[in-house]
Parts: structure tokens; sequence; C-alpha cells
């Protein structure tokens, strides 16, 4: 199965992290999505969508490359995420939303806390430091290795 990882990170790199050890495991290409031409992308049999969530969502850029491809049938994508607050519930909805509209079949979703220090959190050193830590790329890891068995 060839499989995609399309990820944004730019706070602080954690979600580079995870994406990394993701695509160890699924053998995946690693792109950010401005590198990538919608029809190269639908060449791929599983595609892993990813980003630090911004603002209660994932990156706009991700949102841009999905609005740019055409209807889908069934294709296998999944979903992470590090957030100062991780709330996958929440967190992923609006990407999990576009995704469906899409035609997309979400397999599986990540996600795990991240260091943050966006606006006055810097003042106090910031929210979870050293998050993603070790444990945080384990449990990627046994995601990752999870979905390879299930699909
Ligand atoms: C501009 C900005 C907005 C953020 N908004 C949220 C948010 O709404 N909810 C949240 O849980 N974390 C928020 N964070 C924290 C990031 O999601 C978190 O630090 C994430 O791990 C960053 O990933 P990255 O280093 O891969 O970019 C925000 C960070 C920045 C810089």
């Amino acid at each position: 199965m060839d499989s995609i990882i399309v990820y944004v990170s730019i706070h602080h790199k954690n979600t580079e992290k995870v994406a990394k050890v993701i695509a160890e495991v699924l053998n995946a290409r690693l792109v950010k999505p401005w590198e990538i031409k919608p029809e190269e992308l639908l060449k791929y049999d599983l595609i892993g969508f990813g980003s630090g969530i911004y603002y209660w969502k994932h990156h706009r850029a991700l949102f841009e490359l999905i609005n740019k491809l055409p209807k889908v049938e069934g294709k296998k994508a999944f979903i992470f995420s590090t957030a100062g607050l991780n709330i996958p519930f929440i967190n992923h909805r609006k990407l999990r939303k576009v995704l469906r509209e899409k035609g997309f079949e979400i397999v599986g979703e990540f996600s795990c806390r991240g260091w943050d220090t966006n606006g006055w959190l810097a003042e106090i050193g910031g929210l979870n430091k050293g998050h993603p830590n070790e444990k945080d790329l384990e449990n990627a890891r046994k995601f990752a290795e999870n979905l390879k068995a299930s699909i």
C-alpha cells in the first residue's frame, strides 16, 4: 500500500516528530501541502493529514489542498495532530468534516499534547514542555502499527 503524509508543523516542530514516526512505520512519503499537486496526492492508497492545532483547527494549508481535490470514493485517510489542549473530538472536527464531504474514509485518528508557547503562555514557559515526549511518540508508533495491520 502506497502511503503519503501531508503535514504542517510551524510552531515548535511538534507535529513533525509525530509525522516522522508514523511515516517510518508506514514507509510513507512525507510532504508539506504546498509541495504536492492534488492529482499526485490521489495516486496514493492511504493519505495522512496532520498539523498542530491553530485556533481550534488544523493548519489552513491542509484545507486549501483538500479544497482543490476532486471528489473521491472511499479513499483511505487518517488524521493526526498535536495541540496545547489535546481534545481531538473538537480539534479534528473541521478536518474530519471536509474529508468526509470529499468522500474519504477516515481509517484512524491520532493526537497528543504538543509544547505550546502561543501568546501569554510564553511568559510561563509554555504548556506541555517536552511534548511530544518518548511516550507520546511510542503511542504514535503503536497507532501506525495498528493502522498498518488493519488495512
Ligand atoms: C497561533 C497558534 C494558535 C494555537 N491555537 C491552539 C488551539 O486553538 N488549541 C490548542 O489546543 N492549541 C493551540 N496552539 C498550540 C499548538 O497546537 C501546539 O503547540 C502544537 O503542538 C503546535 O504544533 P507544531 O509545533 O507542529 O506547529 C496554538 C499555537 C499557535 C502558535
